[in-house]
C-alpha cells in the first residue's frame, strides 16, 4: 500500500503548481496527477456541480490506487473536501486560500486576496476569514478569466497583464501589505504580479504548507514509500498536453484521457 501513488486532481493544470512542492518534498513518491481542464474553470459553476466533479475526479484517481488524495484546488476543496472526507476511506489534503497568515502578519490592516467566485462564495472561505481576519480589512477579488488564459496557454500575454492590472488596483489603493493567492493556477502568475506590485506587498501561497501537510499525513498513517523501486510520475489531462508541458516542462509522462 505504501508504494501506491498519491493522488492530486484539479480543474484543470493549475495544481501542478502543488504537484511541484509535493515532488520536491517528497521524491520518493509514486503520483498520478489529473487535469480536469475539459471542464474548467470550475469557479464560477455551482457547489453542486464541483462536487459532482471532485466526485468523479477522486473515483479515477482511487481506481488507480491512490493511497490519499490531494485536492489540489481551492474551488474544489472549500465546497467538496467534507463531502469527499465523509465518503470515501482514504486520507484527503485539501487546500485553502492563506488568509491566517495574511492577517496576523499585515502592518497595514489591509489584505487583498484573489481566488475564484466558487471560492470567495464558500461557506469554509467565510469561516476562516471570518475567524482570523475580522478585525483587518480584506479586499476580495475574484480573479474572472485567468484560469482561462493560463488553461489556453496564455499565461504570458498582454490579456494577463490587464486584467491582474484591474484586479490589483483596488486592493493597493487600500493599502494592502499582503495579497494571497486563493488558487492553485495563481502562482504561475508569480513573477507577472513582481512586475506589478509595489515592494513592500508580499505575496502568500499555501503550495509549500499543502505538501507539509500531506507529509505528516502520509507519516502518520505509516504511508511514506519506503521502497527502493524507481517511482512512476503519471500526468492525465483531458485538455491540452502542450500547456502542461508549457507549465511542467517536457519529458514528463503526460498523457491524453477522457474522464
Ligand atoms: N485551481 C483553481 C481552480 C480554478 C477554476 O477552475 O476556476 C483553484 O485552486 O481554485
Amino acid at each position: 500500500m505504501s508504494n501506491n501513488p498519491i493522488g492530486i486532481f484539479d480543474s484543470g493544470v493549475g495544481g501542478t503548481s502543488i504537484w511541484k512542492e509535493i515532488h520536491h518534498l517528497l521524491p520518493n513518491e509514486n503520483t498520478i496527477y489529473l487535469a480536469d481542464s475539459a471542464n474548467a474553470p470550475y469557479g464560477p459553476k455551482g457547489s453542486e456541480k464541483i462536487k459532482e466533479l471532485s466526485i468523479k475526479n477522486t473515483e479515477l484517481l482511487l481506481k488507480k490506487g491512490c493511497k490519499i488524495i490531494v485536492v489540489a484546488c481551492n474551488t474544489a476543496t472549500t465546497n467538496a473536501i467534507d463531502y469527499l472526507r465523509e465518503t470515501y476511506n482514504v486520507p484527503f489534503i485539501g487546500i485553502e486560500p492563506a488568509i491566517k497568515p495574511a492577517a496576523l502578519q499585515t502592518k497595514t490592516n489591509a489584505v487583498g486576496i484573489l481566488a475564484t467566485k466558487g471560492t470567495l462564495s464558500s461557506e469554509l472561505f467565510s469561516k476562516t476569514s471570518g475567524k482570523f481576519a475580522s478585525n483587518i480589512k480584506v479586499i476580495e477579488r475574484e480573479g474572472k478569466g485567468i484560469v482561462e488564459l493560463i488553461e489556453s496557454g496564455k499565461l504570458y500575454s498582454d490579456a494577463m497583464k490587464a486584467i491582474l492590472l484591474e484586479y490589483l488596483q483596488p486592493m493597493l489603493k487600500a493599502n494592502i501589505d499582503h495579497l494571497v493567492l486563493g488558487c492553485t493556477h495563481y502562482p504561475y502568475l508569480i513573477p507577472i504580479l513582481l512586475e506589478l506590485l509595489p515592494n513592500h506587498v508580499t505575496i502568500i501561497d499555501s503550495g509549500a504548507a499543502v505538501a507539509r501537510q500531506t507529509k505528516t499525513v502520509l507519516e502518520k498513517n505509516s504511508l511514506l514509500n519506503l521502497s527502493a523501486e524507481t517511482i512512476n510520475l503519471k500526468f492525465y489531462t483531458n485538455g491540452s498536453i502542450d500547456v502542461m508541458y508549457s507549465l511542467l516542462g517536457k519529458g514528463f509522462d503526460v498523457k491524453h484521457l477522457n474522464f
